[in-house]
């Protein structure tokens, strides 16, 4: 049984209670890990917060701190295959799509740590005479970290990179269901040698653990990564102690394709938009929208692609897509086609089941598409989070980008298109926090990533994703004291 990780202590649940990990492609028991709950969570927040009060890692020199981080990157480079190993096993996901995530989430610990030693702080002009004035950034605290099940080590790095390089302490819970690698990394972090108590994992369900990290007064910060009513219940427990927040929220993105672009890259691309991972990627290109002059050909040449897409065993050569998470997922994913049926959406590809005896164990579902979409239809403008894909046309630049802003999320989009004037000028009308330009999926750790309207508050990577780790505090001091005189 894997345990927990609480002030530097391999640990059981306080409950003695256990959850069996299921591999999603077959429902084999691949792990069995501890089951935390409210208990466990106060447990790792007080140490949490001892380490963050009394501890050395706020006060170890910054050099030091990131020194850290980039051995946790490199360990992390050194297990890459078990680690890619056992993210497919958690997820379905493909092997290589894992090892690609793998080296993604070394670079993130990485550029973190260049970048732990390089805040100068900011000496600002003071307009009083005979003062000092400067600004410069602190660690926030304790930091209660959730993340979820489609992205499990990816997302939890954009978390705990730029929090450890900031000098905080932190109580990280994953996915109930895909634990596997956050375990690992947890390793990983005690082997680079970062001081008992700053990293704490306690693992359990997000209504126990989770809600207690949003809801607890000795929580700085809960950043959390997930769907859209979780981030709400968050935002309101959070509100206790008036804890920071950041929210990575879901998304319903567009994929505009005008007339003059590259029509075959365009296909393919956009089927790369919304298959890849079972279309379990917040990012994903589920709206597609084509100008009406090629919209036919272009459904037309979707249709004959999609065909042909190879779903099965993650492990297995030749494999492009795995399985939906869980079967309630797919129950989630099959009762959004019936009611985009039921709203008109011409259904052309898709929506059922595949019918091939190897997959009858796994959650899978058959890529989908549906034609004859519009705004008003729950279809276009709600999180699937699965292989469905939602076709509306357009007839003007106008019309598109209405069309594209017309939902209550703004994460990512994308326009295809060879003037690029053109491009750019939709890019700029587009409410998101990333907009890709004859391109679909692009992230890393320089850029910033997040959510415009209900997809999320702040940001991760980039530089603002180590601002949000920290406090600004201005710091004054008057060179040349005298008595106010005020008061007689
Ligand atoms: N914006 C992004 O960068 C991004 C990245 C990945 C996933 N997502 C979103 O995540 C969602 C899919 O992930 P999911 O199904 O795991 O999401 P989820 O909201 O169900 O769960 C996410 C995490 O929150 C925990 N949780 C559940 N209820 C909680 C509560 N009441 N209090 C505290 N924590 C709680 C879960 O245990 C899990 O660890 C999609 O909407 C997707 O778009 C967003
Ligand atoms: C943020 N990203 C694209 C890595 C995962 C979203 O689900």
């Amino acid at each position: 049984m894997t345990k927990m990780y609480i002030n530097g202590e391999w640990t059981a649940s306080i409950s003695g209670k256990t959850r069996d990990i299921m591999n999603p492609f077959n429902q084999e028991i691949v792990a069995t890990v501890a089951e935390g709950n409210e208990q466990d969570a106060r447990a790792a927040i007080a140490a949490a917060r001892t380490a963050f009060d009394d501890g050395p890692w706020r006060h170890t020199p910054a050099n030091e701190r990131g020194a850290i981080v980039a051995k946790i990157a490199a360990l992390i480079l050194r297990d890459k295959e078990e680690l890619a190993t056992l993210e497919s096993l958690d997820t379905g996901k493909t092997i290589i799509e894992s090892r690609g995530d793998m080296e993604d989430i070394a670079s993130v610990f990485q550029y973190y740590a260049g970048l732990a030693d390089k805040d100068q702080g900011e000496v600002l002009a003071s307009p009083i005479p005979d003062s000092k004035s400067i600004a410069v950034r602190e660690p926030v605290g304790v930091c209660g970290q959730i993340t979820p099940w489609n992205y499990p080590l990816l997302q939890a790095s954009w978390k705990l990179a730029p929090a450890l390089v900031a000098g905080n302490t932190i109580v990280i819970k994953p996915s109930e269901i895909t634990p596997l690698t956050t375990i690992k990394v947890t390793e990983l972090i005690e082997e680079a040698g970062v001081p008992k108590g700053v990293v704490n994992l306690v693992l359990g369900k997000g209504s126990e653990v989770g809600h207690e990290l949003a809801i607890h007064r000795d929580v700085d910060l809960i950043s959390f990564t997930g769907g859209l009513e979780t981030g709400r219940s968050i935002m309101q427990a959070a509100s206790t102690n008036f804890k920071k927040i950041a929210l990575e929220l879901g998304g319903k993105n567009p994929n505009i394709v005008f007339a003059d672009s590259d029509f075959d890259t365009a296909v393919d691309q956009a089927l790369n938009a919304v298959y890849f991972h079972a279309g379990q990627v917040c990012s994903a290109g589920a709206r597609l929208l084509v100008e009406d002059s090629i919209h036919d050909d272009f459904v037309e040449a979707l249709v004959e692609r999609v065909k042909r897409i190879k779903l099965g065993n993650g492990f297995d050569e030749g494999t492009e897509s795995g399985p939906l998470i869980s079967a309630e997922h797919r129950e989630k994913v099959e009762n959004y086609v019936a009611i985009g049926v039921k709203e008109g959406a011409m259904l052309r590809a898709g929506g059922k089941r595949p019918e091939d005896e190897a997959l009858q164990n796994g959650f899978f579902y058959e890529p989908t598409i549906f034609t004859n979409c519009h705004s008003s239809m729950r279809i276009v403008q709600e999180e699937v989070f699965g292989p469905v894909l939602t076709v509306e046309r357009f007839s003007t630049e106008e019309e598109v980008i209405t069309l594209a802003n017309n939902t209550i999320y703004g994460l990512a989009g994308a326009v295809w298109s060879n003037d690029i004037v053109k491009a750019e000028r939709v890019a700029a009308a587009l409410r998101m926090g990333t907009v890709w330009i004859n391109d679909f999926h692009p992230y890393f750790a320089q850029a910033p990533w997040g959510g415009y309207k209900q997809s999320g508050i702040g940001r991760e990577l980039g530089k603002t994703g180590l601002e949000e780790y920290t406090e600004l505090k201005h710091v004054y001091q008057n060179t040349n004291p005298q008595p106010v005189g005020w008061f007689k």
